[in-house]
């Protein structure tokens, strides 16, 4: 996968380099590049930003930068990429569409600042390729880069090959559509609170089905919806709610 990452504050990429998504990158899975929006800048000061027609706080970012770097980075006649662009009124970001994005050969990222950016440029990409607005939460943050980051860990990390065999050995302990079971590691006690005695058991039939019931009693206290939205038929009669 190929992902280009357009942003004012190419430094707040960094940690792409990292740990497991840069190792996929050395490894050749991944090929990331952040590219500094006023690379694309015509003035002396390399201005991105104006103010908001129609009067308002803060400032707008200029279209013309951004239509300048689609023409470099996605000329005429290449297939296009999916130009996922951060925003507050951008689609929720879930596991299934993380799935859905990481089925894509090439992502391009839209890092937006200020008051946002001039619509226009969400209206010229959609003419050219796929476009999709995400929005990590319903929080406010200072601009697209942290949910980039977000939305590019939670892709990356369903490529094949990316996750070793540890991580996608956790990956497929994931009890479909659940939150997990509470995790416990040494020491046996810890400030006189003792680990479960069934994780100790090595009973494997009993200590699946104490997991299996503390994800069902987290999922019901702390997100019914979750459960509400699981396909019929998923908890069976030995399920317990209480
Ligand atoms: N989920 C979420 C996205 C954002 C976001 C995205 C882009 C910009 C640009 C300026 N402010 C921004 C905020 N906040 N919260």
């Amino acid at each position: 996968m190929r992902i280009d990452v357009l942003t004012i504050f190419p430094d707040y990429l960094a940690p792409l380099s990292l740990s497991l998504i840069g190792r996929a990158r050395e490894r050749g899975l991944l090929d990331v590049s952040a590219h500094d929006l006023r690379r694309w800048t015509s003035d002396v000061h390399r201005t991105v930003d104006d103010t908001p027609y129609g009067g308002g706080p803060g400032m707008v970012m200029r279209p013309e930068p951004w239509g300048r770097a689609f023409d470099e980075l996605v000329p005429a006649g290449v297939a296009p990429p999916r130009f996922v662009v951060p925003s507050p009124a951008g689609a929720p970001l879930t596991q299934s569409l993380a799935a859905e994005l990481a089925a894509e050969p090439w992502l391009l990222f839209g890092c937006g600042r200020y008051e946002g950016i001039d619509q226009r440029v969400l209206d010229d990409a959609a003419d050219r390729m796929p476009v999709t607005e995400v929005s990590l939460g319903d929080v406010v943050l200072f601009g697209g880069e942290v949910a980039v980051l977000a939305v590019v860990e939670a892709v990356t990390r369903l490529l094949p090959g990316v996750l070793g065999n540890a991580e996608s050995l956790a990956e497929e302990s994931h009890t479909g559509g659940l939150l997990e079971a509470p995790v416990y590691t040494k020491p046996p006690v810890w400030r006189e609170r003792p680990v479960p005695d069934v994780l100790r058991s090595g009973d494997h039939g009993r200590i699946a089905r104490w997991r299996r019931d503390q994800a069902l009693v987290r999922t019901a206290r702390r997100r019914p919806d979750l459960l509400a939205a699981l396909p019929p038929g998923t908890l069976d009669a030995t399920d317990q709610l209480a």
